[in-house]
């Protein structure tokens, strides 16, 4: 609102009497002016075929049949189909999600996909969010702009991204709020919101409006549409829309059956279908009606609609006759080409001249199908002078050197750079989001600490006091194992949890590119490190104590030591068991597979009593070591007679329990060596195992 209006467009509502005017200007729609600028992207996909292995069949079960497609920039396109059509298989395949078992080819602006410069400039929002519960929209912002923008920007420059793209998505007002309490719509928002901090061209959503009501889903789809009006690739799977939303979208892919079915714009559906005398009820979804013919409920059309576009080689635009059918020997071939240039949809470029000299049929429409006659009137932005404009797919592959083919060559190919920033940089912030959801999620460092106090003071009021005493040197060695299976089962079980719960988030983070598996796997590794040796030394220092184990702190030093790394080992236990199995696998088999370990600890059987073909086994028990390493810790190294109120005390002598456990010649430090050789081995392992997990959900 402003006084004194003059703007000739401006609306007057001032009084009569012309003191003063009061006039209302119209709304600017809000733009992304600091989002760094990206070239446009159109996808072309032809003969793609994507076959998956089923049991022992020997030729597989072929998903996607030989589809081809063009998907362009500044457009919102919608695929679609029925249930099982094969609508995210493609989108998987488009993305780069899926790369096995496919055949065909994918070209990015008429050049052949290079998948690493793609997945750049690409990203792929699943259908379930996938954010992280214990932040809030800010912070999770925060920390995209942080992996995602890198060095590019300043700190204030991120800020302002970020306030924009909030402002723009409608969640300013949300900033604070944690994300687990956005509801459904808000939580999608904030998805596009993440991505949409490097501002990539092309961006796929699978079933966007999923779980939303129809005012989301207008909500979502509206967004979407501005998004493809800032001439981004947008493609989205979507399941039946309503009228009002099917309309929104630009360009429609159908599939049936593995096949395409339509391509082209939603306006020309209906035409498109009554000319193949499927002709679409008065007041009907055009959207339902498609979906019912591709269902075969208006009897067996799919393979007429295939062959008649082709098998989606075909494009029915505004402004085009449609293609004609084939003759009977073409239909019998969905994978020919149509060669008869008289339709728009033959081979053609046309090229537009420097002063609007115009070389081109009339039928062309150098504006994207959604700008209207009076947006073009009005000055919308046309497709550029100097363009050769492919009209169909072919034609475009066939023209290496046109304009939007000459994108990828220059400024347009993504930096050499795999990630936007340095490892170091994306492990520190995975760090320090990590270390972030363990101060939000203070219960369980609460029961952690609680439970290391609790059951300290326990064993030392059991084991009270017997740490000198040469009558209870049994009893003490079951003080040492029990200290083993307790820190051992403790900081196992916390670490089974932490890569199943987190997978969801991993891969979509991942695969878009915000860091690699290896700055996120050491970050989280090394988070939990330094609170599981605080709640080791508070237990440890407890029970010591109060067993009254040899006050020296040499000896207090080793026992630590020992037991610091057994609980770093049974934590990286935890994390293989948690990276290579589901949460139900891992919680039954890593406690079931520490028996064999506790077994041949030296607790239960003494070295030599163990059948020599199952000695290996006692090498390879992280707990024997330990145990070896605690026990040394207080009856080796010279330790004195201990005190004994009894007429006879065989374990009178500390050498003689030494003896007795088959320790005598035992080596603390080959312990200690042992301990930390098998925490990397471990360790690495996990690792392994996460990336191939990582790779076998794709
Ligand atoms: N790994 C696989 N093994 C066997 N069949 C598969 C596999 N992946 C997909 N399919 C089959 O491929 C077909 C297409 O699956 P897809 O998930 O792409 O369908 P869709 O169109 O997205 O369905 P919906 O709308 O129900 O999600 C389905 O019949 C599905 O059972």
């Amino acid at each position: 609102m402003k006084l004194e209006g003059s703007s000739t467009d401006d609306c007057l509502l001032g009084d009569r009497k012309g003191s003063v005017k009061v006039t209302i200007t119209q709304c600017q729609p809000k733009q992304l002016t600091h989002l760094p600028k990206r070239q446009p992207v159109d996808i072309g996909f032809s003969d793609l075929t994507y076959t998956v292995s089923e049991g022992r069949k020997k030729h597989g079960k072929q998903i996607l049949k030989s589809v081809s497609g063009r998907l362009r920039s500044g457009e919102l396109t919608a695929i679609m189909g029925p249930s099982g059509a094969g609508k995210s298989t493609l989108l998987n395949i488009l993305t780069g999600y899926k790369t096995s078992g496919m055949n065909g080819s994918i070209t990015i602006n008429g050049q052949e996909r290079n998948l690493s410069q793609f997945r750049k400039l690409s990203c792929y929002i699943m259908q379930d969010n996938q954010l992280h519960a214990n932040l809030t929209v800010e912070e999770a912002m925060r920390v995209a702009s942080n992996l995602k923008l890198g060095k590019d920007l300043n700190k204030d420059e991120k800020q302002e991204v970020v306030q924009e793209i909030l402002e723009t998505l409608g969640l300013q007002e949300h900033r604070k709020t944690m994300t687990s309490n956005l509801s459904g719509g808000q939580k999608k928002r904030l998805s596009i919101a993440l991505e949409l901090v490097n501002n990539p061209p092309i961006m796929f959503f699978d079933e966007p409006t999923s779980g939303l009501d129809s005012s989301s889903c207008f909500q979502c789809i509206s967004l979407l549409k501005s998004l493809a009006r800032g001439g981004r690739t947008i493609i989205c799977t979507i399941h039946q829309p309503s009228a009002r939303l099917f309309e929104m979208f630009d360009h429609l892919y159908t599939l049936a059956e593995g096949q395409c079915v339509y391509q082209g714009s939603t306006q020309q559906l209906v035409p498109f279908l009554s000319t193949l005398g499927l002709v679409c009820p008065s007041y009907h979804n055009p959207a339902s009606f498609v979906i019912e013919v591709s269902c075969g409920e208006y009897g067996d059309n799919i393979r007429k609609l295939v062959n008649a576009i082709q098998n989606g080689k075909h494009d029915i635009r505004t402004g085009k006759p449609f293609p004609e059918l084939p003759p009977a020997e073409v239909l019998n071939n969905a994978g020919v080409k149509l060669t008869n240039g008289n339709g728009v949809f033959g081979a053609k470029a046309v090229e537009i001249g420097d002063a609007g000299g115009v070389k081109y049929s009339d039928s062309v429409n150098l504006y994207h199908p959604h700008v209207t006659k009076e947006e073009q009137a009005a000055g919308a932005e046309a497709i550029p002078p100097n363009v050769v404009i492919p009209v169909d797919l072919t034609a475009s592959e066939k023209a290496p050197d046109n304009v939007t083919a000459a994108l990828l060559d220059t400024g347009f190919v993504a930096s050499p750079r795999r990630y936007p920033t340095s490892e170091f940089t994306q492990f520190w912030i995975v760090l320090k989001r990590t270390l972030l959801f363990s101060r939000r999620d203070w219960t369980l460092m609460y029961l952690r600490l609680f439970a290391h106090i609790l059951v300290g003071l326990l064993i030392g009021a059991l084991y009270y006091d017997i740490g000198n005493d040469g009558a209870k040197v049994l009893s003490n060695l079951g003080f040492l194992f029990f200290n083993m299976l307790f820190l051992m089962y403790t900081s196992m079980t916390i670490t089974i949890l932490s890569f199943p719960l987190e997978m969801p988030v991993l891969v979509k983070e991942n695969f878009n590119r915000w860091y690699s598996l290896r700055s996120y796997y050491l970050a989280i590794t090394l988070s939990d490190i330094p609170f599981q040796a605080i709640f080791c030394v508070i237990y440890v220092t407890i029970v010591y104590f109060l067993t009254a184990q040899p006050c020296e702190f040499s000896r207090y030093a080793m026992f630590l030591a020992a037991c610091l790394l057994i609980s770093f080992v049974a934590q990286s236990v935890g994390l293989v068991v948690g990276a290579a199995m589901n949460v139900q696998n891992g919680v039954f088999l890593a406690p079931v597979m520490s028996v064999p370990f506790l077994l041949f600890s030296g607790f239960f059987v003494s070295f030599d009593a163990i059948p020599i073909y199952l000695r290996w086994i006692t090498y390879l028990s992280y707990i024997r070591y330990g145990f070896e390493g605690t026990a040394l810790a207080t009856y080796a190294f010279g330790r004195e007679k201990l005190k004994c109120h009894q007429v006879y005390c065989h374990f009178k002598s500390p050498m003689t329990t030494l003896e007795e456990l088959d320790m005598v010649n035992a080596d603390f430090t080959l312990d200690i060596v042992a301990l930390i050789v098998i925490f990397f081995v471990l360790r690495v392992s996990a690792f392994v195992f996460l990336r191939w997990k990582l790779l076998s959900t794709r």
